[in-house]
């Protein structure tokens, strides 16, 4: 950390005649500005300064930007924690905006002055920014490049002598806290896919872009109980630090989401990326040829974040599933199409993911999902191995209401139309993709609504196998108890505990 500690030097006693020091400089000034040249006036000022400063109980810590070549985190989480302390007041301010930033980022100019407060300790922070005598070279931390820098910045933070043990013991480490918390709040969601290094070479590695899925709890039509029971799971989560710490297990979780297509598998992940702000690494195993390329790969991930294996299924080859399997669910999704010469194996990915990678890395969630659950080689399946199974399964009247009211801000559940919807949704087999995709057709909820009744109608007699067995019972009017099934097998959610 570098942080310098520096008491201020006695001040002379030669002020007697003069009400203050700044009066006294003042005279100086004015003489010197009659008979000598600007240097040389300006280096008189600094000695004055220097030697003549009144005596006072304060101290002071300096703060520079960077320690050596390399950059200051104390320094860094000043800039973050003083940014939320600006007044209205303050005169100069520097703002900037890079191509992946979301907002403005707002920082000190020269010589401002911010007052804290902390636990009884009156404070103040100055910002100072100096031309180098020497340039200097440091390394970019985003890019880790090396730069050469002209300028010198420095935080000074003053306040009492007295208090002194607990501006460094306590008030440091919460600037450090609050900074952390800060910027997590203003994270930017990544989403890391895999790209090949350089044309020369075979290896691959992570590339990253923002994430740009809107997608969250609130947009997700799924049944309210499975919704709340990930919430509560993922804060838990979170929050456990210390329990997965004292039992000696690593810091993850894993999530098997299973259903049909289009139920909103990948869009929970985003949802879940969005609200924890942890960035996703979508791991596409078609495009890893080797064992030793999987491990570099997932060693590489960082903290904070979502592994994600889309159709495992069919991603990796099981070793039930012998010669180029064609598993196809009937709506062209789950293809199998992974080489027969990759060289490593589920249970090798598994056993890395359980064993080393988890054990280097904290706060690790891993997602699998499939459309088809019963094809799962049981290695996955076991006890132990994913946290969570969570069913997404096809649309219901409340998600329906949901998609309604997010898609086009409508509430009005007499509507003839909504009842007529509703009734068809309980009734048959539709995804939230088909009908978003109905409702995203037309602005004026009426022609939406009434689009979305005329394809419901439609698929009705196209796919019979979409109408549910509650509708082909209907017919006599008795409950044969298996719509109670159906449902029931709709709001699943296997909690694997351990
Ligand atoms: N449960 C849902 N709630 C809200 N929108 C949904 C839901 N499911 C699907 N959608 C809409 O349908 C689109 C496709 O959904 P998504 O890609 O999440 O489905 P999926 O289950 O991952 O499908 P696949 O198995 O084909 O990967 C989404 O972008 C979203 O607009
Ligand atoms: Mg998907």
């Amino acid at each position: 950390m570098a942080v310098s500690f520096s008491s201020i030097p006695p001040a002379s006693t030669i002020f007697g005649a003069y009400a203050s020091v700044s009066a006294f400089i003042m005279l100086i000034q004015t003489m010197l500005n009659q008979l000598v040249p600007r240097q040389v006036q300006q280096y008189v000022l600094n000695m004055i300064h220097h030697y003549f400063r009144p005596r006072t109980n304060n101290a002071t810590i300096v703060v520079e930007e960077r320690d050596g070549m390399s950059g200051n985190e104390v320094y860094t989480a000043a800039e973050t924690y003083l940014c939320t302390k600006i007044r209205p007041d303050i005169e100069r301010l520097k703002i900037s905006k890079r191509h992946k930033d979301v907002g403005v980022n707002i920082k000190f100019a020269q010589c401002e002055k911010i007052a804290d407060f902390y636990d009884g300790v009156e404070m103040e922070w100055r910002f100072v920014h100096e031309e180098r005598k020497k340039t200097s070279k440091v390394i970019d931390e985003d890019t880790d490049n090396v730069l050469i820098e002209s300028e010198k910045r420095y935080f000074e933070l003053c306040f009492d002598k007295k208090d002194k043990e607990k501006v460094l013991d306590s008030y440091i480490p919460f600037v450090l806290e609050r900074a952390k918390v800060i910027k997590a709040e203003n994270k930017i969601v990544k989403l890391h896919t895999l790209a090949c290094a350089a044309s020369y070479s075979s290896s691959i590695v992570w590339d990253s872009i923002n994430l740009e899925h809107p997608s969250t709890f609130d947009t997700l039509a799924m049944d309210p109980g499975i919704k709340k029971s990930i919430i509560e799971d993922l804060n838990r989560f979170v929050r456990r630090k210390e329990f997965y710490r004292k039992v000696g297990r690593a810091w993850k979780r894993g999530y098997l989401l299973y259903g049909p297509p289009g139920t909103g598998k990948s869009s929970l992940i985003a949802a879940i990326a969005n609200y924890l702000k942890f960035d996703i690494y979508d791991l596409e195993l078609t495009n890893v040829k080797r064992d030793s390329d999987l491990r570099k790969l997932l060693l590489r991930t960082g903290n904070r974040s979502i592994l994600v294996i889309e159709d495992i299924d069919c991603t990796v080859e099981l070793p039930d599933r012998k010669g180029p399997s064609a598993s196809h669910d009937g709506h062209g999704h789950g293809q199998c199409h992974r080489p027969r010469d990759h060289q490593f194996t589920l249970s090798g990915l598994l056993n890395f993911i359980d064993g080393l990678w988890s054990s280097c890395g904290d706060e690790r969630i891993i997602i699998f999902t499939t459309n088809n659950k019963d094809k799962l080689d049981p290695a996955l399946l076991r006890p132990g191995r994913m946290d969570m199974h969570i069913h997404m399964s096809y649309l219901t009247p409340d998600g329906f209401k949901l998609l309604a009211s997010t898609y086009l801000n409508f509430h009005d559940s007499h509507h003839p139309c909504f009842l007529e919807i509703e009734d068809m949704i309980n009734n048959m087999q539709v995804t939230p993709a088909e009908v978003a995709e109905e409702l995203m057709k037309s602005d004026d909820a009426d022609v939406a609504l009434g689009g979305l009744v005329n394809f419901l109608k439609c698929k009705k007699k196209i796919d019979p196998n979409a109408v549910t067995e509650k509708q082909i019972d209907d017919g006599d009017g008795e409950d044969d108890g298996k719509e109670k099934e159906v449902m029931a097998d709709d709001s699943d959610i296997e909690l694997v505990t351990h």
